[in-house]
């Protein structure tokens, strides 16, 4: 399709899904896969994961008793319009102002500087009605920082822009079909005037007299929105990693290569050593990001309800916990989607194995929300601060409570003895602690050393990102402890997760070696062990491969892979789609009469001459 076919079809596709959810009783969450799995990178995503949740979180009673119903009827499509031109991740650096005018109770809207241009917010381009755009808030020549604003961007009559709004689509993005099916948009305004009852004054607000009156809850709760999509965004990983190790894993059985013995079958690649030691940590992952999700669901909803009763006691937690898994989870998937089109060979790198798309839409999980350094960055902020209050009386809680057992996990040496050890969850989570400890710790002492210490912080960037991913992949391990010792039912299916938790486990040694024996949390011998022992784990979840991957119970059409297929039919299906290809439409290719011909032919024209 053209980028324009491609677009109106997920109109197309997005309003039959919101007419699906209209019309069958489906609960909150099968509306939401519906919308996401029907919709892809899509306008009705925006709208409810964004749009309508900043209105939730930081409208007023009155605003939310007047746009919800517009935008709950979907009467009104919105946006979510932070990012611009010159800043995404410093928000506090966005340039559009909102200026408040006590002649017309108004707040001017105005797009100062080419770099203050609203640019990229999914669904502005060509779709929203509305957005939630964020904003200098400036009354009597004071500027009070970035507050959001509901704001009308076309004519609900002709769709037009309204005078004073110029707007577009920011253009082609990654890949092919890939996120091009959204309008991800530019926006400028012109002296544009709203009225003053659209700022969103949940958390502060302006009074007819044009007096700011500044919120008396942290003002993170203004970013409210971002964190519960990073919640969401690690659920998403969970799915995009199953896909891709789905198709992998089921091509690895069906794919035979070199090993057949005096013209036997030859060897399914599945079962090859290395094919496994790439393939099965990813699928450990998919069910690891699986668990970790929904602990963090729970987290989130836990803070949300704390926060309704005025308790910020979590919050910081919850901002660390959903900006650290989701920068990981997201590194990982990604990472993990090219490295299954690789286990693919020559046809994992068709556009049917369904690889190339999922990686092409999948890829900017790592930017968008947060780019993946950045937030990491907040974790190590937040690790620092609680290394900084050790021993002050306030006990660690929560995923950074293993901190408060600091003096023995700073000196204790690894019990392990032989392979078997590394079955022992106390002694694998207490390997994570020790080493996620000692990392904050060490970062901690060398910002000590330094005077300033914001410049400290700039010089350990890379240390303090380190020390981050540690602690994620601990609260990731330990999750996956935890669900196997509660929820799980049935013993065979308790057994194989438990490989996979290990495999997870063991696999991030073996990746991060330098970081265990770096920091004294094991030694090289008991490294070796954790080797042999993930060796022997693979032979064991061999032959629960596929089933492992089956269970994910993804359609063929959900999958769009011939190398995933459930049948297992690969080779006369890739003939199938090849066939398709419109270069096949004809046996001689257009072009042949004006390029090739004369190209071979020249021969006889010179002998001629
Ligand atoms: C099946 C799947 C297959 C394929 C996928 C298919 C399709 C995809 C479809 C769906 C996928 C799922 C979801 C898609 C959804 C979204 C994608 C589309 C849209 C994307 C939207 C966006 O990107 S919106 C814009 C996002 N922008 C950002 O995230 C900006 C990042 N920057 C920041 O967050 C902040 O600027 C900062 C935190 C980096 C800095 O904050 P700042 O205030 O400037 O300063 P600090 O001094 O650092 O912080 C001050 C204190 O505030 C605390 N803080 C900061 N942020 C928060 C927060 N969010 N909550 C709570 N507290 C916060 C910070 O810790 C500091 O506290 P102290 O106590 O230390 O002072
Ligand atoms: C597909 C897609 C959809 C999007 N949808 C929306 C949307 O709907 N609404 C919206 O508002 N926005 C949206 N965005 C924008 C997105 O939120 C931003 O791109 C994202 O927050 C990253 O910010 P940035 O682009 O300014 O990156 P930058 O911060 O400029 O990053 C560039 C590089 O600088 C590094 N860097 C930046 N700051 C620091 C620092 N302090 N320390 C160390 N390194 C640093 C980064 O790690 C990165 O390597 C979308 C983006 C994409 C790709």
């Amino acid at each position: 399709m053209t980028r324009k076919e491609l677009f109106k079809n997920t109109l197309r596709k997005s309003v039959h899904a919101w007419k699906l959810i209209n019309e069958l009783p489906l609960s909150d969450d099968e509306s939401l896969m519906l919308r996401h799995f029907m919709d892809q990178p899509g306008f009705l995503d925006l709208h409810w994961r964004m749009f309508v949740p900043a209105i939730k979180g930081q409208g007023t009673e009155e605003q939310k008793q007047k746009w919800l119903p517009l935008a709950n009827k979907m009467q009104i499509i919105g946006c979510y319009a932070q990012t611009e031109l010159g800043h995404g991740s410093n928000v506090q650096g966005l340039e559009t102002t909102a200026t408040f005018d006590p002649q017309t109770d108004q707040f001017i809207l105005h797009s100062p500087t080419q770099t203050s241009s609203k640019w990229w917010p999914g669904g502005l381009g060509k779709v929203s009605t509305h957005a939630v755009i964020y904003a200098r808030l400036i009354t009597d020549g004071k500027d009070h920082g970035v507050h959001g604003f509901i704001v009308q961007l076309r004519n609900m009559d002709d769709h037009s822009p309204l005078p004073g709004i110029t707007i577009g689509d920011i253009g082609v993005k990654f890949g092919n079909g890939a996120y091009n099916s959204m309008d991800n948009g530019f926006l400028m305004f012109d002296k544009f005037c709203i009225p003053r009852d659209q700022m969103l004054m949940r958390l502060s607000k302006v009074t007819r007299e044009g007096k700011y009156v500044p919120s008396d809850v942290p003002r993170q709760l203004m970013y409210g929105t971002m964190v519960s999509v990073r919640q969401t965004i690690v659920s998403n990983a969970s799915i995009a990693m199953a896909r891709a190790v789905c198709i992998a894993t089921r091509y690895s059985a069906v794919r035979r290569q070199f090993g057949s013995q005096n013209g036997g079958i030859e060897t399914q690649v599945i079962d090859y050593k290395t094919q496994q030691n790439r393939l099965f940590p990813l699928l450990a992952s998919a069910y690891a990001f699986r668990f970790v999700g929904e602990w963090l669901k729970w987290l989130y909803t836990d803070v949300t309800q704390r926060l309704e009763a005025s308790d910020f006691a979590t919050l910081p937690e919850a901002h660390a916990c959903t900006a650290g898994l989701k920068s990981m989870t997201t590194s990982a998937t990604s990472d993990g989607i090219e490295e299954c089109r690789k286990l693919c060979g020559g046809h994992g790198y068709l556009w049917c194995s369904g690889l190339p798309e999922l990686f092409a839409v999948y890829v900017p999980a790592c930017t968008y929300e947060g780019d993946n350094v950045v937030l990491q960055l907040q974790v190590a902020r937040f690790l620092m601060k609680t290394v900084s209050q050790l021993g002050s009386g306030k006990a660690p809680a929560g995923t950074t409570a293993y901190m408060g057992r600091a003096k023995h996990l700073l000196q204790c040496r690894s019990s392990i003895r032989k392979a078997e050890d590394w079955l022992n969850p106390a002694m694998v989570l207490e390997t994570f602690e020790a080493r996620a400890l000692r990392m904050a710790v060490s970062c901690a002492n060398n910002l000590s050393k330094f005077e300033n210490q914001e410049q400290g912080f700039s010089e350990l960037l890379a240390d303090l990102v380190e020390a981050a991913i540690a602690h994620c992949q601990l609260i990731v391990v330990s999750k996956f402890i935890v669900k196997l010792e509660g929820e799980i039912k049935g013993k065979g299916v308790k057994n194989q997760l438990k490989n996979l938790c290990y495999i997870y486990a063991l696999h991030l040694i073996h990746k991060h070696l330098g970081d265990f024996l770096s920091t004294n949390s094991i030694t090289s011998e008991q490294a070796s062990l954790a080797n042999h022992q993930l060796r022997s784990l693979y032979t064991q979840v061999r032959p629960n491969a596929v089933a492992l991957v089956d269970a994910f119970d993804y359609t063929d059409h959900y999958l769009g892979s011939v190398l995933g297929r459930y049948d297992g039919n690969v080779y006369p299906k890739l003939f199938e789609e090849a066939l398709k290809d419109p270069l096949n439409d004809t046996v001689v290719p257009d072009g042949y009469h004006e390029y090739i011909r004369p190209l071979i032919k020249q021969h006889l024209r010179s002998a001629r001459l």
